[in-house]
């Protein structure tokens, strides 16, 4: 995960200061790109324990088309809370009478969260995200780009045009409303000598807390198409628009900076599934993870 180190350590030494649309402030660069060859070992960063069970959850939750963040709290994935929360504070007019970050915030999150979790009515009216990215890959106006590609790679595996795309342009001012405007906005896959790489496209990139989370998001998204298609993992190569580190995550930057890097896990991925789309948890197995503690971040919403 060096590629990984050596962008933190760009952004520290040359990122530019930006305001932005969270009120945070940023450290930003425009255009970079990393490359991990998959066949080196499973790329989850290791010095910083990053939670799997949510990456992998998310991805689940991704291929199902479900955009209800119900699935997520259920399973114990809190990272998508912050937005429909928010939509929730604003819609009962409760938005300048909890300040954002704020304790009685953070307690009625926990409420919200709680009534997703067992109210199903209050789950599906406050719990959606709008046309997020399970709509998208899965019925973009109609299309189901993910059955596409996954086919169009065993049909065509020389095609220059196996992209999915989760940018529907009609559809973003729906998906701000309650969630987030896809920042993962396309990707692609190559195949040559019988290995499936897959190129991503990220219009925006939260390099402390987001992006660990999208390098093994993809990478595990690779190995479930590659083996779906008869291939085996190759590389995946992720590309960036606005990269950036929010100004209140230099501090945790430097700390993980300063840890020694491990050698990288694997995933094992159970040999029976035969289509990305009959994956459970339970078919994931992560082997020789033995990363350094967790560093605490504020997200920005
Ligand atoms: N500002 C911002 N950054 C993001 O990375 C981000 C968004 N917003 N909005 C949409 C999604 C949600 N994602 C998130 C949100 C939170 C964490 C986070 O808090 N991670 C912690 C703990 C995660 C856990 O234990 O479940 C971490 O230490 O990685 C990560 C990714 C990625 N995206
Ligand atoms: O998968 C994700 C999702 C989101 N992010 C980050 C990138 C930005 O910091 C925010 C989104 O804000 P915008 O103003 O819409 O760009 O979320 C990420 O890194 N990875």
């Amino acid at each position: 995960m060096e590629q990984y180190h050596q962008l933190l350590q760009f952004l520290l030494d040359d990122g530019q200061y930006r305001e932005d649309r969270t009120g945070v402030g940023t450290y930003s660069h425009f255009g970079y790109q990393m490359r991990f060859n998959l066949q080196e070992g499973f790329p989850l960063l290791t010095t910083k324990k990053v939670h799997l069970k949510s990456i992998i959850h998310e991805l689940l939750w991704f291929i199902a088309g479900d955009t209800n963040i119900r699935y997520l709290v259920q399973n114990g994935v809190n990272i998508w809370n912050e937005w429909p929360f928010q939509k929730w504070l604003s819609d009962n007019e409760l938005d300048e009478k909890l300040p954002k970050y704020s304790d009685e915030w953070k307690k009625a999150k926990k409420e919200f969260v709680e009534k997703i979790k067992t109210d199903d009515q209050f789950a599906q009216k406050y719990g959606e995200l709008g046309p997020v990215y399970g709509k998208q890959w899965r019925d973009f106006n109609g299309t189901d780009q993910l059955k596409w590609v996954t086919e169009e790679i065993k049909r065509n595996p020389n095609s220059r045009r196996l992209i999915v795309s989760a940018w529907n342009a009609a559809e973003i001012e729906e998906m701000a409303k309650a969630g987030l405007p896809p920042c993962h906005t396309m990707f692609q896959f190559y195949v040559r000598n019988g290995k499936l790489s897959c190129q991503l496209y990220q219009r925006s990139a939260d390099t402390f807390l987001g992006v660990p989370f999208n390098i093994a998001s993809y990478a595990l998204l690779t190995q479930m198409v590659a083996q779906g298609t008869g291939l085996k993992p190759g590389e995946f190569v992720h590309t960036f628009g606005d990269v950036h580190l929010y100004s209140n995550h230099v501090e945790q930057a430097k700390e993980l900076l300063s840890r020694d890097i491990k050698p990288l896990p694997t995933m094992k991925l159970n040999p029976e599934v035969k289509s990305v789309f009959d994956f459970k948890f339970d078919d994931f197995s992560l082997e020789n993870y033995d990363p350094w503690p967790a560093i605490k971040a504020p997200v920005a919403v």
